[in-house]
């Protein structure tokens, strides 16, 4: 029997599919101007343009803090032309939804209630510069155990620049993280050196002939230049949901001995931390 464990994480993108999956935005022109059917969003075309003009402002800047009450029948499209803002101001924008008969079934006092749907729907940007290893991946070369059945895996990751080329040892994690994210050769990866994180960047443009057909998602990158390992500032969107969650199940401990630079995520949190698992 297999047992998947979802984290809180998880819960959310599942609350996002279901009824709406199919909003991608307002669905509307190059001068604004809602389309009959684009982006899943049929008809209703007056309150599309309406919602637009508050996106307008929100882009702008000139309705923060404030709120916009949509009103209509029941089942008639707000959640769904709300959803369209959100997307339409950026695809990271945080989305929130809070149905009022849930907010009295649930174990907790209805203020909370509200505020935590409220830090849900609020996302902050996180710049943070760290050192990556970036480079086209040449080959993946996995050691078969001596012993079968044996847990701990080895093996050896080449990873190269248009300059320089070089092997890298891996653990038991990283193969299991490279057989998730299903990394191949001729792939361009980043690998970020303190959390591990792998992230793919694309497929190399030198081995674009490589099959005859490609999914339509298939993006094609250029082989990184210079040095593997380097700085890069990386954004993460996170909610301030998501920032109480990480507070109230880890410990942070002050630690002299990281170096964090001033714009990194320990700026908000005011000091140089290191994480420990709660
Ligand atoms: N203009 C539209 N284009 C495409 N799908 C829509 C449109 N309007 C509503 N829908 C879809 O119809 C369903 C019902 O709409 P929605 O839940 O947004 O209504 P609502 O007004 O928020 O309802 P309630 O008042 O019950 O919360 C959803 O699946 C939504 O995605």
């Amino acid at each position: 029997m297999v047992e998947v464990k979802l984290s809180e994480h998880d819960l959310t993108r599942i609350e996002h599919i279901g009824a709406h999956s199919h909003i991608r935005g307002l669905g509307l022109d190059s001068a604004l101007e809602p389309r009959a059917v684009s982006e899943g969003m049929v008809g209703q075309t007056t309150a599309r343009k309406a919602a637009v003009v508050i996106v307008q402002m929100v882009k702008e800047g000139k309705i923060a803090g404030r709120a916009v009450l949509l009103a209509g029948q029941p089942g008639t499209g707000k959640t769904a032309i709300a959803m369209g803002m959100a997307k339409s101001i950026g695809l990271e924008t945080p989305f929130a939804m809070l149905a009022g008969s849930e907010l009295f079934s649930l174990e907790m006092s209805k203020t909370e209630a509200l505020m935590q749907a409220f830090r849900k729907a609020i996302g902050v940007r996180i710049k943070e510069e760290t050192e990556v290893i970036e480079g086209e991946v040449v080959e993946i070369q996995i050691d078969r155990p001596a012993v079968a059945g044996a847990a701990s895996k080895t093996g050896k990751l080449t990873l190269k620049t248009t300059e320089m080329e070089t092997v890298y040892d891996l653990g038991a994690k990283m193969i299991e993280a490279l057989g998730k994210d299903k990394v191949q050769s001729g792939d361009v990866i980043a690998i970020d050196k303190a959390s591990g994180k792998i992230t793919k960047l694309g497929r190399s443009f030198s081995r674009s002939r490589d099959y005859d057909a490609m999914g339509p998602q298939t993006k094609f990158v250029q082989c990184p230049d210079g040095e593997l390992q380097k700085r890069k500032e990386v954004v993460h969107c996170v909610t301030l949901h998501e920032i109480d969650v990480i507070n109230s199940s880890c410990v942070f401990t002050v630690d002299a001995s990281v170096e964090v630079p001033a714009n990194s995520w320990s700026g908000i949190q005011g000091d140089n931390l290191s994480l420990l698992e709660a």
